[in-house]
Formats: structure tokens, C-alpha cells, sequence
């Protein structure tokens, strides 16, 4: 079994995400001596690990709960975040405790939240199972749930304390979630790091078996460029005159536009390759790309599986989706394109006109 990965993310309160197969030992390090609870959060399609892990750490002297979750987006609500606290407060969860979060990033995502916002700010770690988790969702400190307006729209900046990418839990993912999560690692690929397309374009079937060499080494590529990012710019105030954090929000205005009118049933690695195709089209009737990358963003995208297109007559009901996107400034809204591969840049108030004709593109 070969070495894990310890990529670091460089922020003020710095912490490994280790990557790697067969890592239950990792765990039990990363809970400091200090904490008397822990609290492991798991969907329900992920009881058996959730078990594991409480009862080795149980087995080790804390005092060790599960609290189990719905699967998927239905996870990411006011009405969870609340079973949650209430479960934290009956156990007696003090700041000196931990949280653990297991699951997809819909449930990294809840359980990142839930330690954000329990007694102002507790520790947690986070122990990813989808590949969107490992290379995104788990990594940089975004915590959120959805609202019937929107898609994490209620959510805080809290960084976990370390973050375990076991590929070998990849194994039981079906390939409909592998593929949603390599639209990720090809948004990394597009915004900053070409190595990671050019490894889907030489083999993409390698890349969509989770136990090839090749899927390991994007996957590191693509928490790489995600460290990167976060540690230059956690709370996406691209204070440096920079893209900064914005630009792993490339593809994604649309996309959570599409997922609000799914009502979030749509996956979301499904949503944002839309989404890239969408801003790869905008860009080029603005005359910042050429044909040549448009069509690049699709032949990647459809190697793997993902679409490329969304349905005509509802470009009404996803604009207003995309106006309560959280990189808009009052009534303009602000999209990530490219102006080549790895020079993602901030198109702000594109005009109406564009907007649509970009639209027809992706819906003929
Ligand atoms: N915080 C961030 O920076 C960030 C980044 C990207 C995405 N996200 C969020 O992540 C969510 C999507 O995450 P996702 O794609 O992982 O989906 P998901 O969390 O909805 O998981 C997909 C399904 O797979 C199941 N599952 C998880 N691991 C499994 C495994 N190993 N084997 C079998 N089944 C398994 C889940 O229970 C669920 O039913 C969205 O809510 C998105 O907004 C957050
Ligand atoms: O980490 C980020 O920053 C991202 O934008 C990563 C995205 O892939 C992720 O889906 C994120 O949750 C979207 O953030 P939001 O701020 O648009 O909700
Ligand atoms: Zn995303």
C-alpha cells in the first residue's frame, strides 16, 4: 500500500487533508486529548462507517455519539441543523468537544455548519466518502444549508482541524457520484492546473475508476489547487485585487440556479459542468475565448458522462435564480470566466443580450 498524501492547507489555523487508502488509523490523532465528546454526523446510506468510527473512539475512552442524518441534499436544512443541536445539547457537547463529519458533501457541508455555529464554534474533522467531498466540499472551510431561495445560502467560514480522504471508501460510490465529482476536479483543471485535463483526455474510463493511480493523482491535483486558493483567500474577499476564491466558483452561478429549480435533487457536480459550459460560452460571445476551448469544456465534460446542455424555456425562472448568487453587488450579477485555460477573471454586469444568447447555446 503505497504512502498517503499530506497536502497542506495554509491558512491562520493551518491543518492536513491526508489523502490515501486504508486510513482509520489517522483519526483518533486528529481528535485532541482535550475532548471529552465527540459527535460523528453520517448519512443514513453510511450507518456501518458512522458506527466504526464512534465505537473505535468510544472504544478509546470519549464519550462517543452518532447522529444520523437524511442522504444527499435533504441533509442541508434548518430543519436538520436543528435535530443536530438539539442532539449536541442533550449530550452535553462543551467547546472542548469535537465534531466529526462522514459523508458526501452535502453532509460535510451540514456538519462543517453545525460546528460553526454550536456554542459560537466548536473543532471538526472531516472524513469525506465522495470524490466531491475529498477534492471540494471537505477542504477550505465552507459550511452551509440551503433555502428554498437558494442553494447555501445560510452558512459560515469554519475550518476544520484536518480533513481524511480514504479512497478506498470510494468503492461502494456509484459512478453517477463519480462522475458528478470529477466535474470539480475538471473545474480545477480549467481555473488553474491544465495537468488535470489533459489526464481525462489521455484515459477518461481510468479516470472514472476509483481505484486507478490516475484518479488518485487528480484527485490530489485537485485539493492542490483548492488549498491553494483557500490559503490565499479564505473568506473570498479577494482583498489582493485578485480572482481570488471566486474563481472555484467558476460554473457555478448557473449551476445553483439549476439545482434551485431541480429543488435540489439535480447532482451537483451535474449542475456546475452545465454551468462551466454556460460561462466557456459567455466568455466566447464576448469575445474572451475562442470556439476552440468552448468545445474543449464540452469534449472533457462528455468524456466523463456529464452534460453539456439544459432544457430551453426556463432561462426566466434560472435568471432570478441566479440573481441571489452570492458573488452579485445589488441588481449586477458577477460571473467567473476565462480568458484562457488557468486565467480564471471576474466578468462583472454582463449585459442582458449576452446572457440569453450565451443560454441558447447550451439549450438548442
Ligand atoms: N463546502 C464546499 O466548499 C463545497 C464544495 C463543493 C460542493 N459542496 C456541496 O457538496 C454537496 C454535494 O456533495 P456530493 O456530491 O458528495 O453529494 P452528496 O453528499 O449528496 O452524496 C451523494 C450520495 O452518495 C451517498 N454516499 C456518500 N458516500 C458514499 C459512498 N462512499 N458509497 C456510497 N454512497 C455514498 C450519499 O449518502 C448521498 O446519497 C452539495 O450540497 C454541494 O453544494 C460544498
Ligand atoms: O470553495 C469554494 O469557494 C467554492 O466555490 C467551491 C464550490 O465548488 C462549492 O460548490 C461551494 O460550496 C460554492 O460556494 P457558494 O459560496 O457559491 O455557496
Ligand atoms: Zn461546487
Amino acid at each position: 500500500m503505497s504512502e498517503p498524501t499530506r497536502i497542506n492547507v495554509a491558512t491562520d489555523a493551518p491543518y492536513d487533508v491526508v489523502v490515501g487508502s486504508g486510513l482509520s488509523a489517522e483519526l483518533p490523532a486528529l481528535v485532541p486529548e482535550s475532548a471529552t465528546r465527540v459527535a460523528v454526523i453520517h448519512p443514513a446510506s453510511m450507518r456501518g462507517l458512522g458506527e466504526a468510527i464512534r465505537a473505535r473512539l468510544g472504544s478509546e475512552g470519549r464519550e462517543a455519539h452518532a447522529i444520523e442524518i437524511p442522504d444527499g441534499e435533504a441533509a442541508k436544512t434548518s430543519e436538520v441543523a436543528a435535530f443536530c443541536w438539539s442532539v449536541l445539547g442533550r449530550t452535553g457537547f462543551t467547546r472542548s468537544d469535537v465534531v466529526i463529519g462522514v459523508g458526501g458533501g452535502a453532509a460535510t457541508d451540514l456538519a462543517g455548519f453545525i460546528a460553526a455555529t454550536w456554542l459560537r464554534g466548536v473543532s471538526h474533522v472531516l472524513i469525506p466518502t465522495t470524490v466531491l467531498g475529498m477534492v471540494d466540499a471537505a477542504v477550505g472551510g465552507k459550511t452551509a444549508i440551503d433555502t428554498a431561495e437558494g442553494k447555501n445560502l445560510v452558512g459560515a467560514f469554519h475550518e476544520p482541524i484536518g480533513v481524511i480522504c480514504d479512497l478506498s471508501l470510494l468503492g461502494t460510490l456509484p459512478l453517477n457520484e463519480v462522475r458528478s465529482g470529477l466535474a470539480e476536479v475538471v473545474k480545477c483543471g480549467f481555473i488553474a492546473d491544465p495537468v488535470i485535463l489533459d489526464r481525462v483526455e489521455a484515459d477518461p474510463n481510468a479516470v472514472l475508476d476509483v481505484h486507478s493511480d490516475v484518479l488518485r493523482e487528480i484527485v490530489e491535483r485537485g485539493i492542490q489547487v483548492k488549498a491553494r486558493v483557500v490559503a490565499g483567500d479564505l473568506e473570498e474577499t479577494g482583498a489582493d485585487g485578485t480572482i481570488g476564491r471566486e474563481a472555484l466558483n467558476y460554473g457555478h452561478t448557473l449551476g445553483h440556479a439549476i439545482e434551485r429549480y431541480e429543488a435540489y435533487s439535480f447532482r451537483h457536480g451535474a449542475a456546475i459542468s452545465i454551468g462551466m459550459v454556460y460561462a466557456a460560452e459567455l466568455a466566447r460571445l464576448a469575445g474572451r475565448i475562442d470556439a476552440d476551448l468552448v468545445h474543449r469544456h464540452r469534449a472533457v465534460l462528455a468524456s466523463l458522462g456529464l452534460p453539456t446542455g439544459y432544457r430551453p424555456g426556463v432561462w426566466d425562472e434560472l435568471l432570478a435564480g441566479m440573481r441571489l448568487d452570492k458573488k452579485s453587488r445589488g441588481a449586477q450579477l458577477r460571473f467567473v470566466v476565462l480568458d484562457g485555460v488557468a486565467q480564471p477573471v471576474i466578468f462583472p454586469g454582463p449585459d442582458e443580450g449576452l446572457l440569453t444568447a450565451a443560454y441558447a447555446e447550451i439549450s438548442g
